[in-house]
């Protein structure tokens, strides 16, 4: 039995639903256990972004995941990361939630765990790529195993369409204004994503 955790950050929706899709992905593994857990929030965030319609709505649908915990990180055999664009990287939200879990680098809690990221962002050039290589960096700190998006599963990855996933993580792009929802395509992604993470984390298990 290998344990998964989906652990994301979103503001507006896209990344929940494209954590939702990897949770589901999941499932499709035989002898894996996945957990749907949400960073939380910043007051000074909910402050200012609560005028705006879409924030609020987005955050109602979310209000029944349960807030991620250290004990979480420490549950999983492997964790899917969902982090949206914030210029180019990681919102400081999901940043801080790192930051915080210094004493489980300290111990090697997260040592040799499959991990992988999911993202988001407005533009299609606005960060898909460089929010994925930027989350390595830390990840990599952990000391866990990147788990990628190879094109062999993803024909969707050479289409000519402006859509999201890549070879670093499965992505969505939301849309100049962000009213675009995460499409069918990107989904199925970020789904083949979860399972691999699975795989890879049943595979590892006992034998890192
Ligand atoms: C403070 C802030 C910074 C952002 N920076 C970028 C950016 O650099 N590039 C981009 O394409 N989109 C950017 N966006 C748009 C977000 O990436 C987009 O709203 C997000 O991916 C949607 O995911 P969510 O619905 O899960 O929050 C930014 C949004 C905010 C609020």
């Amino acid at each position: 039995m290998a344990n998964v955790l989906v652990v994301y950050y979103s503001s507006y929706g896209h990344i929940h639903e494209m954590a939702l899709a990897a949770a589901e992905g999941v499932k499709q593994v035989d002898g894996t256990e996945v957990k749907v857990v949400k960073v939380p929030e910043f007051e000074i965030t909910k402050k200012y972004m609560s005028q705006q319609d879409a924030y609020v709505k987005a955050q109602e649908a979310q209000e029944d995941i349960p807030e991620a915990t250290q004990d979480d990180l420490k549950w999983a055999d492997g964790i899917v990361w969902g982090i949206p664009t914030r210029f180019g990287m990681m919102p400081a939200q999901m940043k801080q939630f790192l930051d915080s879990a210094g004493g489980l680098w300290a111990n090697g809690d997260l040592e040799g765990k499959a991990t992988a990221v999911i993202t988001s962002s407005n533009t299609i050039h606005g960060g898909q790529e460089s929010t994925a290589i930027t989350s390595f960096v830390p990840f990599m700190h952990f000391g866990m195993i990147y788990v990628g998006l190879p094109y062999g599963e993803n024909p969707e990855q050479m289409t000519a369409e402006g859509i999201g996933g890549s070879p670093y993580a499965a992505s969505t792009v939301a849309g100049p204004d962000g009213s675009k929802q995460p499409a069918d395509g990107e989904k199925q992604m970020a789904s083949r994503l979860g399972a691999r993470v699975a795989k890879v984390a049943k595979a590892l298990k006992g034998n890192i």
